[in-house]
């Protein structure tokens, strides 16, 4: 199969679909690697080490997209590249497409085969290909939200950890997943004091193992997310339904009764976000204020420490690069169902039950497609 990388487009995005070692492994099956020239140059993976991986480098996008069988990415496409993909072509990247109904319009007008990362589940359970990102964005939640609750970001002016005889600052999360574990470990290693909140109690009950009575737990409701955000300094949304557009669990009402200059991180911007006044920033201007409430609400967040990421993110991807390449995607969908629940949109039709139910589309089982 013809594989191609393209250089990622979104602003301030520096990861790469493929590293150099993800192409030689897939060179080592007997497939030819087209990559953007360029494509890792950000974080220092060199047009060289591409070469020395196997593969043939182009100059642009245009040539990737017209040749390769199977575009692998990390974000969703953007509406030039989405212009460019061909029907049959399989798209093997973030998508997102609940919150975006343009995205979803132009790749059902691609007719091309589009396979989610953030769907893809695992036979532990859980979404192997979101996680690692999730983990690098529920740790950079805290970094964030500490940098903005500064006085020159706009922030109230409090250190998280506080010092001796000046208490720590009220970090509150949304959604003990993976973003809000991983945000539970940084605001505690800084000393904040910590409130989670979640609907699974399973997911509370882990966590009160680990760090006992250094966090409080918190069972979901409306009434629980209003008292917890209104005594919040910092709120790190990291809520999802897999799919679907995120719940919004914090009103614009409560929005306006929060502390002036408390700071929220709606790290699930990228599914529509979960406080009802969010919308999706970038790298270049992260924040904007509602009220005297900070919010950050970058849709990439991991595209900001790119080699970390990069790396993490083909550890998940590869293997199944590996099995659509070898086997076609018909046969690696219909081998692995955990791959086949990454088919968003086939042919022109939305083959992911959530994003059909929230955009308003008809839905059609990925197996009528196989
Ligand atoms: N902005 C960015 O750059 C990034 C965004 N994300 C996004 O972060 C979000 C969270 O991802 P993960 O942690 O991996 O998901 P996850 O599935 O591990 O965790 C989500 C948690 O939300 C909980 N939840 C659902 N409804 C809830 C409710 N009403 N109240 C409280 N909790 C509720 C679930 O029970 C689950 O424990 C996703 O939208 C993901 O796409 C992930 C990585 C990067
Ligand atoms: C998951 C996601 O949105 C990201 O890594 O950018
Ligand atoms: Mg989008």
């Amino acid at each position: 199969m013809l594989i191609g990388l393209p250089k990622e487009i979104k602003n301030h995005e520096y990861r790469v679909g493929l590293t150099p070692a993800s192409v030689r492994e897939l060179s080592s099956h007997g497939h030819q690697l087209l990559v953007q020239s360029g494509a890792g140059a950000a974080i220092s993976l060199s047009d060289a080490q591409y070469q020395a991986a196997g593969a043939k480098l182009v100059s642009t996008a245009a040539e990737v997209f017209a040749t390769a069988d199977m575009i692998v990415k990390v974000k969703e496409p953007q509406p030039d590249e989405c212009a460019m993909l061909r029907p049959g072509q399989i798209l093997y990247t973030y998508l997102h497409l609940a919150p975006d109904p343009e995205q979803t319009a132009a790749l059902v007008k691609s007719g091309a085969v589009c396979i989610a990362y953030e769907t893809i589940t695992g036979p532990g359970g859980g979404l192997p290909l979101l996680a690692p990102m999730s983990e690098v964005a529920g740790r950079m939640a805290i970094q964030a939200g500490a940098t903005h609750l500064e006085k020159s970001k706009g922030g109230m002016g409090i250190l998280l950890g506080g010092v001796p005889g000046v208490p720590a600052g009220h970090v509150v999360i949304l959604g003990a997943g993976v973003v809000g574990t991983h945000a539970l470990q940084m605001a505690v290693g800084v000393g904040a004091r910590v409130t989670v909140l979640d609907k699974n109690v399973d997911r509370l009950r882990a966590l009160d193992l680990v760090f006992g009575n250094r966090i409080h737990t918190v069972y979901s409701n409306a009434q629980s997310v209003e008292d917890a955000v209104l005594g919040a300094d910092l709120v790190v949304g990291g809520v999802l339904i897999p799919g679907a557009a995120a719940p919004k669990l914090v009103t614009r009402d409560m929005i306006s009764r929060m502390k002036p200059g408390a700071v929220v991180v709606d790290v699930a911007i990228d599914q529509g976000g979960c406080f009802e006044t969010s919308h999706a920033t970038t790298h270049a201007e992260p924040t904007y204020l509602v009220g005297d409430v900070v919010h950050y609400c970058v849709a990439n967040m991991p595209g900001a420490v790119a080699r970390t990421s990069t790396f993490a993110l083909n550890n998940a991807t590869i293997s199944h690069a590996v099995a659509l390449a070898n086997k076609g995607w018909k046969q690696a969908l219909r081998d692995n169902p955990h791959l086949k629940a990454g088919l968003n949109v086939c042919d022109g039709k939305i083959t992911y039950e959530a994003v059909a139910r929230d955009l308003g589309y008809d839905y059609v089982s990925a197996d009528t497609m196989l």
